[in-house]
């Protein structure tokens, strides 16, 4: 996908009008409890990360939110609107969002821009953005192709632009990114980027923990159908308090000189590696072992401080 849209420079705070509401949500099916008493508040304009192990309840809450199957207990309103209640207000937000299902569906002997003219027609709205959602997603030169001969990325993204039809306010997004290559991958979070720029909500799944931690606003943990954390990456790291990771670079002579200057300091391992020594220690000791090693008066080449990944703090919440 083509990196059309740079972030803007003074990008509109995300609001706080909750947009998607989950209250008690529950999903069964006999003894098996795919969901089983969600709380979610996603914020206008949020793009809001659902991640969990395979089989955790993502794309059950996903199909629920999106009204497909019936909550067996709880609510979930969407603009205000209880999804699958009486009447007719969940059916206008139902035109407000658009959906990338984890496995989607396309028929393989229309090409893409037939694709597109198809949902088009059955989501009731305009074809005449068609071409252009097929630059934005980078598929333009394969427009007439017939999506058999489709690569798997390629019909990653023609999925892609079919959840964008009809400019939806609200976007549901079932791991997105599988079988897009890297430069897609950057292309597809421009056009995120993008799209919250405009207000546009969005909900993400990715087994990809590395590509979401810089990119969510916030992301909720999801295990064994319960939310186990919610929050931004940031507040995650340190809800969990993980320990940071300093690499030290320092001549192989001065190792030991690290070791005395963190001598007084509750760090954890200190280990000498081949050029640096790797030290460990918890958020609240960060500053002070920053203020020792200042103290070995150019010995020092070079510093780095390692956060704890998403994915570290994934396992201390799922496991
Ligand atoms: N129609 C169904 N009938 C019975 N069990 C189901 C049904 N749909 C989902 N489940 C079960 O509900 C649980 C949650 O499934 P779900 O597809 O929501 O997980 P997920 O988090 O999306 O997983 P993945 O990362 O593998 O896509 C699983 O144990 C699954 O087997």
């Amino acid at each position: 996908m083509a990196d059309i849209s740079p972030a803007p420079s003074n990008p509109p705070q995300t609001g706080t009008k909750p947009v998607i509401v989950a209250r008690g949500v529950r999903k069964h099916y006999g003894s098996i409890h795919a969901v089983d008493g969600v709380d979610l508040e996603v914020q206008e304009g949020e793009l809001f990360g659902l991640i969990g192990h395979n089989g955790a309840g993502k794309s059950t809450m996903f199909k629920m939110m999106l009204g497909l199957i019936p909550v067996t207990g709880g609510e979930i309103r969407i603009d205000g609107a209880p999804v699958g209640g009486a009447g007719g207000d969940f059916r206008t937000v139902r035109r407000k969002i658009g959906y990338l299902p984890e496995n989607v569906v396309l028929y393989d002997n229309l090409t893409g821009l037939e694709t597109l003219q198809f949902f088009a027609k059955l989501k009731g709205v305009p074809a005449r953005d068609n071409v252009t959602l097929l630059e934005r997603v980078g598929l333009i030169h394969a427009a007439k192709r017939r999506v058999r001969e489709y690569s798997k990325g390629m019909r990653q993204r023609l999925g892609f632009a079919q959840a964008l039809l009809g400019k939806p306010r609200i976007l549901f997004l079932d791991e997105p990114t599988t079988g897009l290559d890297p430069e897609a991958i950057r292309g597809f979070y421009a056009i995120l980027r993008q799209l919250k720029s405009e207000g546009v909500t969005m909900v993400i799944t990715s087994h990809i923990l590395a590509e979401i931690q810089e990119r969510v606003d916030r992301l909720a943990i999801m295990a064994a159908g319960k939310v186990q954390a919610t929050g931004t990456v940031q507040a995650l790291r340190e809800q969990m308090d993980l320990p940071l990771w300093f690499s030290v670079r320092v001549d192989p002579a001065d190792f030991e000189a690290v070791r005395a200057a963190l001598g007084h300091l509750p760090v954890g391992a200190i280990e000498a590696r081949d050029d640096h020594v790797a030290v460990q220690c918890q958020r609240d000791t960060k500053m002070a072992v920053i203020t020792a090693l200042a103290t070995l008066d150019g010995k020092v080449r070079d510093l780095t401080v390692r956060e704890p990944s998403l994915e570290d703090v994934f396992f201390g919440f799922s496991d």
